[in-house]
Formats: structure tokens, sequence, C-alpha cells
């Protein structure tokens, strides 16, 4: 199977588990834009009641254009379940999220969720977080300073920039700073310290948050419950 026929088999597992007459979290990314094809198709087959709060400018486009009602964060009674895709998934259901650049928005609609559910294929699932960058989130005044902060604190930082070396603006206007790590054996100590440092806006450590991770593969989907620490999958 290719890459994007299991992203197609996740995103349509996944469109299944949105209950009619409800408020879903419509996260960010490819594997979420399989979800939001499947989930407009059972939409209008089915006829269902359901409004979606987006994580990014690109959902929402992408949502609207496939017929998908959209209600701003702010005038709904809160979201029951939220799809989003992950960068990275430890055995505890930790993350890493952000590789789209919409990780403050996804942590704003994820904290506000009643239900958290990420959907990844199995190339992303790892022992131990760090093999992906961890993306940080900064204002663009005094970023620089950050920057050097990190780099002294041997956290590998580096500005994400486009394909012509432009630092790349997030849609709330910040810059961000991935931290290439290898390895992140404390992701609560790090997601602290980097919480207490002025001009970051947000990291893309999502811990305790998901409640489920899809994880699908050529055999097809397995579905990973959250554990608490010392119950390790
Ligand atoms: O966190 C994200 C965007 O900020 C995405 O969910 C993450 O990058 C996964 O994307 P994809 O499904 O394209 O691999």
């Amino acid at each position: 199977m290719s890459k994007n026929d299991i992203k197609q088999q996740i995103g349509n597992y996944a469109a299944k588990l949105v209950q009619n007459h409800t408020t879903v979290g419509l996260g960010t990314g490819t594997t979420v834009s399989y979800f939001l094809v499947a989930l407009a198709q059972r939409i209008k087959k089915e006829h269902l009641d359901i409004v979606g709060v987006t994580t990014s400018e690109k959902t929402t486009l992408s949502a609207k254009e496939l017929g998908i009602r959209i209600v701003d964060i702010d005038d709904t009674d809160g979201i029951d379940l939220t799809i989003d895709g992950a960068d990275e998934v430890d055995t505890y259901l930790n993350g890493i999220k952000g590789g789209g650049a919409a990780l403050l928005m996804e942590k704003i609609v994820a904290k506000n969720s009643k239900e958290n559910v990420w959907i990844v294929d199995e190339s992303k699932v790892h022992n131990i977080l760090g093999s992906f960058p961890l993306p940080v989130e900064v204002v663009p005044f005094g970023s620089g300073r950050l920057y050097r902060e990190f780099a002294l604190k041997g956290l590998n930082p580096r500005y994400r920039v486009d394909n012509l070396g432009r630092r790349i603006v997030t849609d709330a206007q910040h810059y961000i700073i991935d931290l290439v790590l290898d390895v992140i054996n404390n992701p609560y100590e790090l997601a602290q310290y980097l919480e207490s440092r002025v001009g970051v806006v947000e990291h893309g450590l999502f811990l305790g948050i998901a409640n489920r991770v899809i994880v699908g593969n050529d055999d097809g989907i397995e579905v990973l419950e959250r554990r608490t620490a010392n119950q390790k999958l």
C-alpha cells in the first residue's frame, strides 16, 4: 500500500468515529485532509448535523470547499471530539505536533476538546520522542535572543524557512524555531522550560492530550489507548 493509501484508510476510519449532532475539532495536515474528505462524504450521504472548529487557515479553506459547516471556537458550547494528525507519538501517547506550523491553534482546539484522537501511520510511533524536530512558536520580536539561548542550552535551534530561505510566518504571525534534538529524555521538563521563556507562544509537545491514536499500516488499523505513565504499552 502507498503512504497515501494508508492515510486514506486512516481518514476513512476516523470519519466513522464522528457522531451525529456534534462539534468536531478539525486538525491540520495531509492525513487530516483525507479525514475531511471522508467526513464531508458522510455528512452529505447521511444528512448529518455536524459542525467543525478548525485548527488552521488551510483547514478552514478545505473544510469550506468540501461543504463542512464551520463555527468559530468562541461560538461553541464545547468541542466533542478532535481528530488531528501528529508528527511523532510515543508509547504513552505523548506527541510532537506542529510540522505543519499549526501547533498553536491545534493545542487550543485540543485543550478545549472532550476527546482527542490522532491519526498517524506507523512510521510515526516511537519509544522515545525526539526524532522529529520540536517546533516552538515564538514572537518575532526578540526571537534572536531566544534562538541564542536555545543554542547555548544545546537545543540545536533552526528557524523554519520556506524554500526561498525566508522565515515562515504562522497563521498567528509568529516564527517557528525547530529544536533538532534526536532524543527528548524528559518531555515534561523540556515543556516546563519552554513555557517559562518569555516570547515563546507555544511548543509542539502535546503531553497527556491524546486519548486514542489510530495507527495505519499495510495490514490495516491499530488503535492505541492512553495509559498512565507506569502502564507502558
Ligand atoms: O501538527 C501538524 C500540523 O501542525 C500535523 O498534524 C502534523 O504535521 C501531521 O501532518 P501529516 O498528517 O501531514 O503528516
